[in-house]
């Protein structure tokens, strides 16, 4: 039974996602997760390059109506990938505004806004979203990482030179994305989104 099983898996054809994001390093952490697992045998996963309107509002809210718009560009099914980055200090400011920072403001400036605050503490938030037709009922699948504000160091990667995760000496800037991913928002969102991905591809080798 597991023989025909194992056979009948390697002729179905590989269940097509599209993932849509413009950002080139979010397609390579999500690679190098990729990589790591055997979800390579039952998904072929492409990116298509499309800047996505994303609604205002809390960060679910902005994944679920972002992966319903990317899921109209494409035919098949679609993953998106969301972060934000909150200020304990701040009460949920930046969140996912955190984009519109980053876009007008340095690292250090971001960093000396929280000058007057006493709490540097903070964490990021990485909801991976799926999505199979734009009738579907979207799935997500939340991370989170803990850690503190510091000056930055490291390589300029979005928030990754400010980010200092709970427990670690360095900031993600100054981690490569292999390590980065052991213990990031997107690496524990990955974690439950390839628990989701597993368990559709072992349905339908059984034919459920
Ligand atoms: O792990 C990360 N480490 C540091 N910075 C990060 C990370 N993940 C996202 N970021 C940045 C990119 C963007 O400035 C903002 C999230 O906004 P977000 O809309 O999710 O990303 P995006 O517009 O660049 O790409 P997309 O086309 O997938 O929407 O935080
Ligand atoms: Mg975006």
């Amino acid at each position: 039974m597991e023989s025909q099983q194992s056979s009948l898996a390697a002729s179905l054809s590989p269940i097509e996602i599209t993932f849509i994001t413009g950002n080139k390093g979010k397609l390579e952490e999500f690679q190098q997760l990729l990589e790591g697992s055997e979800l390579a045998t039952h998904y072929k996963i492409t990116n298509k390059d499309i800047s996505l309107d994303e609604l205002q509002g809390a960060a679910e809210f902005i994944a679920h109506h972002k992966v319903k718009e990317a899921a109209k560009h494409v035919s098949t099914p679609v993953l998106i990938d969301d972060g934000s980055l909150y200020f304990n200090a701040f009460n949920g400011l930046p969140g996912p505004y955190i984009k519109c920072f980053l876009d007008r403001l340095s690292s250090e400036e971001i960093y000396s806004l929280l000058d007057a605050y006493e709490d540097k503490t903070g964490y990021a938030q990485l909801i991976y979203a799926y999505c199979e037709t734009p009738e579907s009922e979207p799935q997500l699948f939340i991370g989170r990482c803990e850690g503190t504000i510091v000056a930055p160091r490291g390589e300029k990667r979005g928030w990754d030179p400010i980010f200092q995760p709970k427990g670690y000496e360095t900031t993600f800037g100054e981690m490569k994305y292999e390590e980065k991913n052991k213990i990031s928002h997107r690496g524990k969102a990955f974690e439950q989104l390839k628990a989701f991905l597993e368990a559709k591809a072992s349905k339908r080798v059984k034919g459920e």
